[in-house]
């Protein structure tokens, strides 16, 4: 069976800068990848080429038997990729039930925002996307579904971070991308992170996730699929034992001298 997401040899260019320079992977359906690098190799605009932020100024990318090179960003996330993001873009101002309903725009027939003020279908509509976002918060943390109501600007940090993949679960993807999930957190709430990735697995086999991860931790605890990008090139891929002791893996994290010492 073909992969869920192919990326073959996408190049990114802003003017001079090569942000990535034909990097080819892929992941088959219910593997998880983490993609490493040091700051600025390149991982996020990875991301932002796939979900179709950026038109790849050379490559392609396939996602689930379909070309989906440069397609705009909702059109991605129809098809089944979705996304949290490395600086937190909920709606802080919104419930934590509202910003998993928003996530849930393109699954709905009469869109989100219709269903809040027409009558009739849209209202049943809305009735379900409430009960369907009650059910992935209580599945996400019974202590976020107990804050529902609150403002999502008020939430913990590990909370917030539960509430954007809660929202992108929402649209029902087949393949979850989550740029630096473990950013700002503390060792315990990384730990409870790792757990919330281990139990998403189980209850959904079939989902694909790549994350984006300078914390060694939470890499470790996905050790099958690792790859690491460097001055937006490939540099090396396997599993993390691999990876983690390839020279030009280390040279990248600690530079020559280190290496040499
Ligand atoms: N829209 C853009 N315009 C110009 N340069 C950009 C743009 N987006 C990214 N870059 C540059 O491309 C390179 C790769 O950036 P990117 O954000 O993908 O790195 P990263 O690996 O995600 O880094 P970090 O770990 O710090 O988030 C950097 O030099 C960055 O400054």
């Amino acid at each position: 069976m073909s992969q869920l997401l192919e990326v073959n040899e996408a190049t990114m260019r802003f003017g001079g800068l090569v942000a990535l320079n034909a990097v080819s992977f892929s992941i088959g359906r219910g593997e998880v990848l983490a993609v490493i690098g040091p700051n600025g190799a390149g991982k996020s605009t990875l991301f932002n080429v796939v979900t179709g932020v950026y038109r790849p100024t050379s490559g392609h990318v396939r996602f689930d038997g379909i070309e989906i090179t440069g397609h705009p960003s909702h059109q991605v996330v129809a098809r089944g990729v979705g996304r949290t993001f490395q600086t937190s873009r909920l709606f802080s101002d919104l419930s934590v039930l509202d910003n998993v309903i928003i996530g849930m725009h393109t699954r709905t027939k009469t869109g989100v925002l219709g269903a809040l003020f027409l009558p009739g279908a849209s209202r049943r509509e809305m009735a379900a996307c409430v009960e369907k976002a009650e059910l992935l918060l209580k599945a996400s943390s019974g202590e976020l579904f107990e804050q529902r109501h609150r403002p999502a600007g008020t939430l913990a940090q590990a909370d917030r971070r539960r509430l954007e993949i809660a929202r992108a679960l929402a649209s029902e993807p087949k393949l979850l991308l989550l740029d630096e999930p473990s950013v700002g957190m503390d060792e315990v709430e990384t730990d409870a992170l790792i757990a919330d990735i281990r139990r998403l697995r189980t209850e959904r086999p079939e989902l694909s996730v790549i994350l984006i991860e300078h914390d060694m931790r939470v890499v470790e605890a996905f050790p099958d699929h690792v790859m690491c990008v460097d001055y937006g090139s490939k540099i090396a891929e396997g599993d993390f034992a691999t990876v983690k002791s390839d020279p030009r893996v280390q040279e990248a994290y600690l530079g020559k001298a280190a290496v040499h010492a």
